[in-house]
C-alpha cells in the first residue's frame, strides 16, 4: 500500500508525511509530553492478540489473508525487528499496530485499552503516541511544502505550543536529525532522498511520540546513505528513549536495529524471540532459509557497511546533512 493511500485512510496518526489538511486532531494544548511520560507505564504500548486481517478484492469470491493470527507487544523502549519475504503481512501487521488497519478478527490494546474498533477517539490516541516513517519519502512528503511548514504541521494539528514554542521546536527537529536551519525553507525536490528521509523522521518525532514505526524506511535509498538513515534510527532510538517497529525483507538490516525479532511467513508469525538468540539458533526453516540468505551474519560483528558509516551517522555525513539548494527538483 502506498504511503498516498494510508494517508488518506489516516485520520490521527503522525505519518511522516503530509497529513490530510481535512483531519481535525482536538488534542489539549501543550500536549506533547515525554515519550516516557506518556507510555501507558511499564505496559506494552500496542498489544495485538490473535489478530487477523482478510482483504477482499472486487474479483468475485477472492480473498487474500494478509495477516493470520498475528499476537505481538511493543513495549516501552524496545524495538521489534519484523523481517519476512515481500507479501508475508509485515506492513499490514505495522498498520493494525498503529491504527491504520483494522483487523478482521482479534483484538487489539493500546496502552492496556481495547481499541480493536479503531473509532475516530481510538486513532487520534494511537496517533499521539505512536508515528509513522515509511519507506519512500518522496510520496511521504508534501512536494509544494518547504520543510518547515512540513515539520511545524503536526504541531499544528495537535495544537502543541505557542508558536514561538513551535519555531523553536522545528529548529531542534532539524538539528536532531542531522540537518542545518538552512534545510527550513527548502523543499522537499531540493534535498537528497537521504536528507527527505531525514526530515519525515523529524517529522514524525515532531509531537515526540512513544513509539515509531519504521516501514522499511531505507528501501527506497541509495545504498549509500542507507546505513546513515540506520544510524540515526537507532541513535535518536536510545537517547529519546523511544520503541520502535522495524519492518524490512532484510534480516541483516533487523538484526543491527532490533531487541526482539519476529519472522513472518503467509501472514503468520513462524518465529520470535530476542535477536542474539533467534540469530545463533533458529528454530524455524524460514528462519534459517532467511539467514542462509544473508551470509555475512555468519559474523556477530557490525557489518562493514554499517560500521563505517557510524562516525557519520548524525551530521558529520556531509552529503547527507548539508543541505545545498539543487537546481533540479528530480533526485
Ligand atoms: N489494501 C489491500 N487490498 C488488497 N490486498 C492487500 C492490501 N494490502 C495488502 N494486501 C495484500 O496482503 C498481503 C500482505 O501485504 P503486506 O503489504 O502486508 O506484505 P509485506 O510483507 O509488507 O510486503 P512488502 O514487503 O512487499 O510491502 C499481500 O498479498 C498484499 O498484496
Amino acid at each position: 500500500m502506498s504511503a498516498e493511500t494510508l494517508l488518506a485512510r489516516t485520520a490521527g496518526g503522525s505519518v511522516a508525511g503530509s497529513a490530510p489538511a481535512d483531519v481535525a486532531h482536538p488534542v489539549e494544548s501543550g500536549s506533547a509530553e515525554s515519550p516516557r511520560g506518556r507510555g501507558g507505564g511499564s505496559g506494552p504500548i500496542i498489544e495485538l492478540d490473535d489478530v487477523h486481517v482478510t482483504f477482499r478484492t472486487r474479483t468475485a469470491g477472492k480473498s487474500i489473508r494478509a495477516v493470520r493470527g498475528v499476537s505481538l507487544k511493543l513495549m516501552p523502549g524496545e524495538t521489534i525487528g519484523i523481517v519476512g519475504e515481500s507479501g508475508c503481512g509485515k506492513s499490514t501487521t505495522a498498520n493494525v499496530m498503529c491504527g491504520l488497519q483494522k483487523p478482521t478478527a482479534g483484538r487489539v490494546y493500546f496502552q492496556g485499552r481495547e481499541v480493536t474498533k479503531r473509532t475516530v477517539e481510538d486513532r487520534r490516541a494511537i496517533g499521539r503516541v505512536i508515528s509513522v516513517v515509511f519507506q519512500d519519502p518522496a510520496t511521504a512528503l508534501n512536494a509544494r511544502m518547504a520543510v518547515r511548514d512540513q515539520l511545524a504541521d503536526p504541531l499544528h494539528v495537535h495544537k502543541v505550543g505557542t508558536k514561538r514554542e513551535r519555531e523553536a521546536r522545528v529548529r531542534e527537529l532539524v538539528s536532531l536529525v542531522g540537518l542545518p536551519t538552512s534545510a527550513l525553507d527548502a523543499l522537499p525536490g531540493q534535498l537528497s532522498g537521504g536528507q527527505r528521509q531525514r526530515v519525515a523522521i523529524a517529522r514524525a518525532l515532531a509531537i515526540k511520540p512513544a513509539a515509531i514505526i519504521a516501514d522499511e524506511p531505507t528501501s527506497a535509498l541509495d545504498v549509500s546513505v542507507r546505513a546513515q538513515i540506520l544510524n540515526l534510527l537507532t541513535d535518536l532510538k536510545d537517547e529519546l528513549g523511544l520503541a520502535m517497529v522495524f519492518i524490512s525483507h532484510d534480516i541483516q538490516t533487523v538484526r543491527y536495529v532490533s531487541d526482539r525479532i519476529v519472522v513472518m511467513n503467509g501472514g503468520q508469525i513462524v518465529e520470535e524471540g530476542p535477536a542474539a538468540t533467534l540469530l545463533a539458533d533458529p528454530q524455524d526453516p524460514y528462519t534459517r532459509k532467511l539467514l542462509s540468505a544473508a551470509p555475512s551474519l555468519l559474523h556477530p560483528s557490525i557489518p562493514d557497511d554499517l560500521a563505517s558509516a557510524d562516525e557519520e551517522s548524525r551530521g558529520t555525513a556531509k552529503e547527507e546533512s548539508t543541505w545545498q539548494p539543487t537546481p533540479t527538483s528530480a533526485e
